[in-house]
Parts: C-alpha cells; structure tokens; sequence
C-alpha cells in the first residue's frame, strides 16, 4: 500500500500545481488497504481538508488505485487522530507518472480544484490586504473571463486571482449551476438566490438545516461564488464551525483577539458551516456572537448550516439562537426519487459520461439516503465499468454495487425508516429528532420508534439517541404503545403493514 501511495502522490504532485500538492495532497496519511473489500483507508488532517479532498480528489485516487491494484477500488477519508505517523512523502520529483486515464487531473475531469492552504493562524491575518486592490483587479478579470485558475492564464494574475479565492476558501466547482433542486430544496435553495441577489438585506442571517449530504454545504458555496462573481472585491470566507473552533484557540493562545476581531468583522459575507460543531464551546460562542452582532449591523451577511434548526440546537448559547432564528430558517430534505435520478445524470454529465436513465433509476431506487452516498455509487459504476471495459447498463451496476445493495437492501437502517415514516406522514425529517410534540409529529415519531425496534437490531439506548438523544424509556413507552394500538386500531395497522412492505423493499 505504501508503494501505492507513494507512485499516487508523485502522479499527483505532477499533475497539479505545488501549492495544490502541499495543501491537499502532502497531508494526507494512507491508513490501510483492506484487500477483501478493496478498500483504501486515508486521513486528512482536518474536517474542511477531508471535505475537500473527498469531493475534488478522490475520483482521482480511486482511478490511480484500481490501476496500481488491477481493481475498482474504493477510497474512503477520515479524520486524522493524534496517533497519525508523520505523513509519507513522495520521494523526489520522479519523472514518469503513473499512466493516466487519460484526464490529467482530479475529481471530475473538468478543471483542477482550486486550493485553500492554511493561512498562519488558520483565519487569513491580513483581512485588508487581502483585498488589495491589484489582487481584487486580477480576481475580477479572472471572474470575467471563465473562472480563476485557468493553467493557461499568465501566472502573476492567475497566482493573484488564486489568492482571492484561497482566501474565501470557497470552493468554486459548487455553484447554483450544477446545484439540482427538487421539492427537497426548492425552498433552499431559492432563499440562497435571493440572499446572493441582495446580500444583507434580504434575510440576514440565512440559516439552512437538513441531514448528512444532502447539499447545505454546496449550496452555501454557491452562494459565495454568485457574490464573487458579481463582485470579484467582496470579502467573502466560507469557514466549517471546527475550524473557527479553531481559530478562536490560536487567537486565545496568542493573545490575537483583535486580528481575530478585525478580521471576521470586516467580511461581507460569513459562511459557517455546521455551526452544531459550537455546542458547550462558550468562548467561541461568545466570540460568534460579536461577529455576527458586528456583521449584522452593518448589513453584512451571514450564512449558517446545521444539522437541525435553531430551537433544537444543545449547547448553544439562548442569544445565539434567537439570533439564528430572527432571518429566515429553510429546511433541505433528502432528495425524492426523480431528484436523485436527476443528481445522477447531472453528475454523470459533469463527468463526461452518458449514464443510461434505467442505470440512474436502479442506483436511485438503491441508494436513498443522502447524495453522497449517490455520488459515491456513482463513481464505483463507473471505475467499475471503465475497468473492465464493459457498457454502463444495470448489470454492471449490480455488480459494481454488490456490496453496497445487500447491505441497503438487507438491513433496514433506522434513518431510513425515519425519511419513510416521515415521507409517509407528511412532516420533516428533522421532527424524527427534535422535542417538539404536536400530536402530528409525535405519533409518526412514536411509529418510527416501533419499527426501529421490530425492523433492526438496534437497541433501545441507541434507537434514543439516534432520534435526538431520548432516554431508552422513552422508546420502550413508544413501542408498547404502537403494539398495543395496533392490535386495536384497523387503521394504524394497515399503516404500519404498508411501511412495513415499502422498508423491505
Ligand atoms: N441538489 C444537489 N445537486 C447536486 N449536487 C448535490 C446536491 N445536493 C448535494 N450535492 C452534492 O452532494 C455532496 C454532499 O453535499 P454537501 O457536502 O453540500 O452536504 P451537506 O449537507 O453539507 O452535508 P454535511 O452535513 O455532511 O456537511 C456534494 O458533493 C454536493 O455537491
């Protein structure tokens, strides 16, 4: 394996520009290669390079990998833990890459992903200079022309443009372009629109919550690369809530606070991801709190995803939240199946390939959980394929997802029993984890409970926690009287029978 890795980082280091290699590339650590499954196991760093290293390298890898192993290989990223050996350095520049697949580069086969280095404090120090006025003058050019970092434009500008982005962290392949919506995100995603149209002025803050995967972060980025494309000038960050975590550390432990302060309230726009990551870190709260005090006054933006809305969020601070909810609150919900047969073929498009509408329909029926578990299964089918040269048709499919259809067909997962109860009786998905009780949310609740416990092997402590963290008695009160119903009620049992059937599929 470490042979791999080594022969995959120098193709790597060839194929992108130095500053990409070192920022993404260098710090990765491959763990192990598990030879039954075929699958890699590699460390990032931290959370934003894991994020972005999943979605813009790992197309890449995987293709080195299934080459170098003569089969389709699955590379699966993690959180580095202090245990971590040092990272494995490619040895000197070697001359002959290993033989491509014929695109050059990571991800998609379009253009190189733009890279984010660390900045030395972890928040860029210089908020001002970041935007001088030569730099915002080649990153306008930049924006006029397709979008920055073309290899071909003359290299000051196109290093000056790069900066601006760096910067922003933002990641420009997620755009309201290749952003699919459907009736899950229709709300969403319009509300993003209008706050890239208006920014400070239309719902400040805009706070967009919804399940593992299903787009919060794209959508957020999108809305980053609308401002700067419109304005190639604005002092944009997209920032995940650990890293600011982070950043509130560093700053407490060299004593920067006011870099610190100078430099988040001067943004135009703050995109914070994941802000659950806050829960019982008050002084990062606090600190939060000033930003967006700051921002908001000066009808600056702000932009927050999380897992769920404001009212449920534990640990964190009540003024915060009645901040978070004083905007507009929007809710993304797992894709229906029309839309993750859209994702598919869009995604497929982005690839270059044509992915017959049967083989989306099949991988959509299969997978319905969130869209990166759908882009990862795509990205299997097609290395599948590619490698054995064979057509994409649902047989390939079937066999390049062995593995991944015996476990979503075999074992029900109580998530998607939560999204089909909760499609079922009509209410959200987040309401399967929150503490609100209307009887219209409670009783769905109470259903999906019982059928955790009939339908899974899961016990009662870890059916709680997985529907907001509920004490087991809870479930046991849930399940005895769902039983207890249904022996009674024709109704509820014909109910119960028909979710039953659509989770055995
Ligand atoms: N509607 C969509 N259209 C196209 N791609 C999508 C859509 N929704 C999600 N994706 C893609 O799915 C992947 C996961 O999305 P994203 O990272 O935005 O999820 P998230 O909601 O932020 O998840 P997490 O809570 O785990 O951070 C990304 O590659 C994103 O581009």
């Amino acid at each position: 394996m470490e042979d791999f890795w080594q022969t995959c980082a120098q193709t790597l280091e060839q194929e992108l520009t130095p500053q990409q290699y070192s920022a993404w590339i260098r710090p990765l650590v491959p763990l192990a290669f598990d030879e039954a499954e075929a699958v890699l196991r590699v460390a990032a760093p931290n959370r934003f390079k894991l994020d972005w290293v999943r979605s813009n390298f790992s197309g890449r890898i995987e293709s080195l990998a299934a080459q170098w192993f003569q089969r389709p290989v699955q590379v699966k990223f993690e959180l580095d833990t202090p245990r971590m050996v040092a990272p494995l350095r490619p040895p000197a520049p070697s001359p002959a890459p290993m033989a491509a697949n014929g695109n050059g580069h990571a991800g998609n086969g379009h253009a190189a992903p733009r890279p984010a280095p660390q900045a030395p404090l972890g928040f860029p120090g210089d908020p001002v200079a970041a935007v001088n006025s030569a730099a915002a003058r080649a990153a306008q050019r930049a924006s006029e022309a397709p979008r920055p970092v073309q290899r071909a434009a003359p290299k000051a500008e196109a290093s000056e443009a790069t900066g601006i982005y760096e910067r922003s962290r933002l990641n420009v392949e997620l755009t309201f372009e290749n952003f699919v919506t459907g009736k899950a995100n229709q709300l969403a995603r319009a509300a993003a629109l209008q706050v890239a149209e208006n920014p400070g002025t239309s719902y400040n803050p805009l706070f967009l919550y919804g399940g593992v995967g299903l787009g919060k972060t794209h959508l957020i980025h999108a809305i980053g690369n609308s401002m700067m494309a419109e304005n190639a000038a604005a002092r944009v960050r997209y920032i995940h809530a650990e890293q600011f975590v982070s950043d509130v550390v560093k700053s407490y432990q060299r004593k920067a606070f006011d870099d610190f302060k100078r430099y988040y309230h001067s943004l135009d726009l703050l995109l914070i991801d994941d802000i659950q990551f806050f829960s019982g870190k008050n002084r990062t709260q606090e600190e939060f709190f000033y930003a967006f005090e700051a921002l908001v006054a000066l009808r600056k933006q702000i932009i927050i995803t999380s897992d769920t809305y404001p009212k449920e969020l534990s640990g964190i601070d009540d003024r915060l939240i009645s901040r978070f909810d004083s905007g507009l609150t929007c809710a993304i919900e797992p894709p229906e199946l029309e839309m993750r047969v859209a994702i598919l073929l869009k995604k497929a498009e982005t690839e270059g390939v044509h992915l017959p509408e049967e083989v989306a329909f099949f991988i959509a029926k299969h997978l319905r959980s969130n869209v990166r578990e759908l882009e990862g299964a795509l990205r299997k089918v097609l290395a599948y394929a590619k490698f054995h040269g064979r057509a994409i048709t649902v047989d390939v499919c079937k066999d390049a997802l062995k593995d991944l259809l015996s476990v979503s067909n075999g074992q029900i997962t109580v998530e998607n029993i939560q999204k089909t109860v909760a499609d079922f009786y009509k209410i959200k998905v987040a309401d399967m984890y929150s503490k609100r009780r209307p009887a219209n949310i409670a009783l769905p609740r109470q259903i999906a409970m019982y059928l955790a416990k009939e339908l899974t092997q899961k016990s009662l402590p870890e059916i709680g926690e997985l529907f907001g963290g509920r004490d087991h008695t809870t479930v046991l009160h849930a399940v005895r009287k769902i039983s207890e119903s249904r022996a009674k009620q024709a109704e509820l049992n014909h109910s119960l029978h028909v979710l039953e059937q659509t989770l055995k599929g």
